[in-house]
């Protein structure tokens, strides 16, 4: 009971309290029934809504909700009636008992144990005015902070970005909502290698305010920033001014540039005021006057040139906008002056008026007029004294100057010069070529012509300079030309040598060829050319007999006559020597070739009067025929030549077309030249031998060495094949040194085996008498050999003796000493008489063949040979007979009392072996002596 009773009272208590609770709270307490009446209501009713609680009770909670929400209210409650949730938090518009709305924050919570719907509810009217406020205004911030220009964010002291618009979020590439509440390092990390940061970070610390322009690089511009404290923190608004900065920037460097300019100009440039105070000058004008520009700047104008009253005369033409230009002397500061050239110009600066005065030395270029006036005087001069002539010629040609050397040259007085035009003076001048816009503007060496004014020409050698406009048009020519007339007549003369044969004026062989060449080419199809060679027969023995002047005569004779029967479309020339050349057209081919060739051996066997003595020249005459025989001038002139050597062969003064065969009888002549140069020291020579008959008794006198080829294929090659040869290439040098050391052994061993003497005779060339050293050879084999010189003979022929004759008479002196004898060989068929032959230590005449042989023919050869016998032994000559074929000739030769005889009825040339056999045969020769 007692414990009932503790517990009762313990309820009541817990009861009071609850009620007192409930009665206190602040908040609306409210409990509902199921179907939603107000089963009980706190005292808050009362403040909150106006009404007492009791007043409540009963009521439908939609008494106090506010009617527009009812139906939410309902919902609500629905909801909770099911049990989910059974808790409930909304806003809720209550309706005070005045009427007014009262915003509450309701709880409600469904017991569905008790039934009951238990209901808190408190008042946020106000909480909710204050929050709209602080919305409106955070808004019209917000609105304030997007619409301004410039980006702005703020951070608080912790770094953390507390505000940023757009702009600024733009700047960085963010959202600036996003980025609220995070690090500003971390929305814009490029801050830190901005010069930004330090300022920032300055102003968050010393609580200053800061503005200050700087270049963001991450987006290459430029932005102006200000910085102000912030409660903890900073904000900063910025914008970009990279416009602004480059235009200050361009600003900046056009006034460098003026300034530049300024100072730079050539020029001396002064700035001077309306009181002509100097208030600004160049860096010339200083170097010029020679003051620093701290003293300028503040001088009057006055000091240095320009007075006020001056400068007043000037003033109504500046202020009318025309700039001045003066000369005038200016001042330096060392007291100095310079004449000058000044253009003054007037300006408004701020409504200020200001005068430029450029001021241009005139030092050097009066120096230079002084010069220039100087210089043209000298050129004057130099035109009026040089004896090159000068001309000046206008754009039209005509002449406008001329020195005295031109007057002289041409022949006109100046004032007549001056009257003509270039293409009058000159007899061709280039001057329309000239014309060309492209054309040159110098003319360097050039030969040109000038009419003398008595008509004849004028070689000069011209230079120019011409002046040509912007478009190329000559303006004028100047021209100094120096007269060549001398020079172009000594070139036309060389040139006249280089291609013509001195002697006979003939074309020589390099004008030939190409004379040859242009016949060639104009050859028409069908045409024909023929080259002739021609050498003249008898010119050897005329130049040998009678000198070469005489030679010449007969060569001038020739030219003159080839010349009168030689068209003058045709070619002669002269290759040298007694050689000439006829190229003629030949329409009719080889007929009319024939007729030419017959023509030439005409008038070249005509006699010729040279020294007194008629002569007659004669020719051989080689013909090649274009195109047939050969197509090319080389080929032409091969094959003529080949064909007038086998007309020399086939007898002389004829003539001879070229055949094919001939070229082969020319090759065999080369393969024996071929084999002939190594054929000495192959041993392929050996000597035979041919007797010589002392007619007085018929016993042997001595024996001629007579040279023999064993050619390893060809057999034996006779000495007429390859002495010609070996003497044209200067093989019988060789040969012959070989043929005396042979002979000259060979006999010395005949002498040790008959212990007799036994004389030789050895063929000398003309080529080894020319020899310098030849005495010395002679003397050097007679040495070594051991012959006697007096058993060694040297044949020599009449050719080789005059060849140089003062030199071959010493030698021959010199062989004379020596010991040796000397004899002529084939005497009589040169033209050397005998008196010529006194001037030669001469012992023996070797009488040709031919005058021996003719005695069957001719009796008078009789009486010939024995008048030469007897002139002969008058001379105290020995006369040897050679070529004795007949006992008829024999027995005539020794009737003609001649010395000695050689011959194929006496002894034909024979090896050594053999030779043996007829001294035995005739007994051992004699001794000369005995
Ligand atoms: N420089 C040198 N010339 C030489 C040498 N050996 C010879 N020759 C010269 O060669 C020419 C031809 O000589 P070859 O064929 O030897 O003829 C000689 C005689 O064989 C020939 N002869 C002699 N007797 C007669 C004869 O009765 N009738 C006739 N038809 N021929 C005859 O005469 C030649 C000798 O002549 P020559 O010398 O003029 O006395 C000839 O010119 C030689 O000179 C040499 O070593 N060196």
């Amino acid at each position: 009971m007692n414990t009932t009773l503790a517990s009762t009272d313990a309820l009541a208590q817990l009861a009071e309290e609850n009620a007192a609770l409930i009665d206190n709270a602040l908040d609306l307490l409210v409990v509902l029934d199921p179907a939603g009446r107000i089963l009980r209501a706190n005292a808050a009713a009362r403040a909150l809504l106006g009404y007492e609680p009791d007043q409540l009770v009963g009521q439908h909670y939609n008494a106090i909700v506010h009617p527009d929400q009812h139906d939410e209210a309902l919902t609500i409650e629905h909801s909770l009636h099911r049990e989910h949730p059974e808790r409930a938090n909304v806003r809720m518009r209550l309706r005070h008992r005045d009427g007014r709305v009262v915003l509450m924050s309701v709880a409600a919570r469904w017991s569905g144990v008790h039934g009951r719907m238990f209901l808190t509810a408190r008042d946020i009217t106000e909480q909710e005015r204050a929050r709209e406020g602080l919305e409106r205004s955070e808004a019209a911030l917000n609105s304030m902070l997007e619409s301004i220009g410039d980006a702005f964010f703020a951070i608080d002291s912790g770094w953390r970005l507390t505000y940023a618009n757009q702009k600024a979020g733009d700047f960085v590439g963010v959202t600036a909502a996003a980025a609220i509440g995070h690090p500003l390092l971390e929305i814009a990390p490029d801050l830190r290698h901005s010069s930004s940061l330090p300022r920032y970070q300055r102003a968050m610390e010393t609580r200053q305010p800061d503005a200050f322009e700087v270049f963001w690089e991450p987006r290459q511009v430029w932005i102006e920033v200000r910085v102000y404290p912030n409660g903890d923190g900073i904000s900063v608004y910025f914008h970009e001014i990279t416009a602004k900065r480059e235009a200050e920037q361009a600003l900046r460097k056009s006034e460098q540039r003026f300034r530049k300019l300024f100072n730079q100009a050539g020029d001396a440039i002064m700035i001077v005021d309306s009181k002509m105070d100097i208030v600004s000058v160049n860096d010339r004008a200083c170097a010029r006057f020679g003051y620093r520009y701290d003293e300028f700047v503040g001088m009057q104008a006055a000091d240095v040139c320009l007075g006020r009253e001056q400068a007043r005369e000037l003033l109504p033409g500046l202020r009318a906008g025309h700039s001045q230009l003066l000369r005038m002397q200016k001042r330096c500061k060392d007291g100095s002056t310079f004449p000058a050239e000044v253009q003054i110009s007037r300006f408004d600066d701020d409504g200020e008026e200001f005068f430029l005065a450029v001021i241009r030395d005139l030092s050097d270029r009066e120096q230079a007029e002084r010069q220039l006036r100087e210089s043209e005087q000298r050129f004057r001069e130099v035109i009026e004294m040089t004896p090159a002539g000068y001309l000046l010629a206008g754009r039209d040609g005509a002449l406008e100057d001329a020195n005295p050397a031109l007057c002289a040259l041409s022949g006109y007085p100046r004032e007549m010069l001056l009257a003509l035009r270039l293409e009058q003076l000159f007899v061709s001048f280039p001057w329309a070529s000239l014309q060309d816009p492209d054309g040159p503007t110098a003319v360097q060496g050039m030969e040109a012509v000038l009419r003398h004014r008595n008509g004849y020409q004028i070689h000069v050698l011209f230079n120019g300079s011409i002046r040509r406009d912007a478009a190329g048009r000559v303006l004028s020519l100047t021209g100094l030309m120096a007269d060549i007339t001398g020079r172009k007549a000594a070139e036309s003369r060389l040139q006249e040598l280089a291609t013509h044969d001195t002697l006979t004026g003939l074309p020589n062989r390099a004008l030939l060829g190409e004379r040859v060449q242009q016949m060639l080419d104009a050859c028409p199809h069908g045409g024909a050319i023929a080259v002739m060679f021609l050498d003249l027969d008898r010119f050897k023995e005329v130049n040998d007999s009678f000198g070469h002047e005489m030679g010449d005569v007969l060569l001038c004779e020739v030219a003159a006559r080839l010349r009168r029967v030689i068209r003058p479309s045709d070619v002669i020339a002269r290759l040298g020597g007694d050689e000439f050349v006829v190229v003629a057209y030949c329409a009719n081919g080889q007929a009319a070739a024939a007729r030419i060739a017959d023509k030439l051996l005409e008038v070249l066997t005509a006699p010729v009067t040279v020294g007194g003595i008629d002569v007659i020249a004669g020719a051989s005459i080689g013909i090649s025929m274009y195109p047939q025989d050969a197509q090319t001038r080389e080929m032409l002139f091969q094959t003529a030549d080949t064909a007038m050597y086998r007309a020399k062969g086939a007898g002389r003064n004829r003539y001879r077309f070229f055949e094919a065969e001939m070229t082969v009888a020319t090759q065999v002549r080369m393969a024996l030249e071929v084999s002939l140069r190594p054929a000495l020291a192959r041993g392929e020579f050996e000597l035979h031998y041919q007797p010589r008959i002392d007619l007085a008794d018929m016993a042997l006198y001595g024996m001629e060495a007579l040279i023999r080829w064993n050619h390893p294929e060809r057999g034996r090659v006779p000495p007429q094949q390859f002495i010609g040869i070996a003497e044209e290439t200067g093989l019988i040098v060789a040969i012959g040194r070989w043929v005396l050391l042979e002979a000259c052994t060979q006999t010395r061993r005949l002498m040790d085996a008959y212990r007799r003497q036994v004389v030789v005779s050895v063929n000398v060339s003309a080529r080894q008498l020319a020899l310098p050293g030849f005495v010395d050879e002679v003397r050097e084999v007679l040495a070594r050999t051991g012959l006697p010189p007096g058993c060694l003979e040297l044949e020599l022929t009449e050719s080789a003796l005059i060849e140089d004759i003062e030199r071959t008479a010493s030698m021959l002196r010199e062989l004379k000493r020596l010991g040796v004898a000397l004899a002529v060989d084939d005497f009589g068929t040169g033209y050397s008489g005998l008196a010529y032959l006194r001037r030669f230590p001469i012992d023996v005449l070797k009488l040709d063949r031919s005058f021996v042989q003719q005695h069957d023919e001719d009796v008078s050869t009789l009486g010939f040979v024995k008048a030469f016998v007897d002139m002969a032994h008058a001379l105290d000559l020995a006369v040897v007979a050679e070529g004795v074929e007949t006992a008829e000739i024999l027995e005539f030769l020794r009737a003609a009392r001649c010395d000695q005889a050689q011959g194929y009825y006496l002894a034909r040339p024979m090896p050594l072996d053999d030779l043996r056999g007829v001294i035995e045969a005739h007994g051992a020769p004699r001794l000369q002596n005995s």
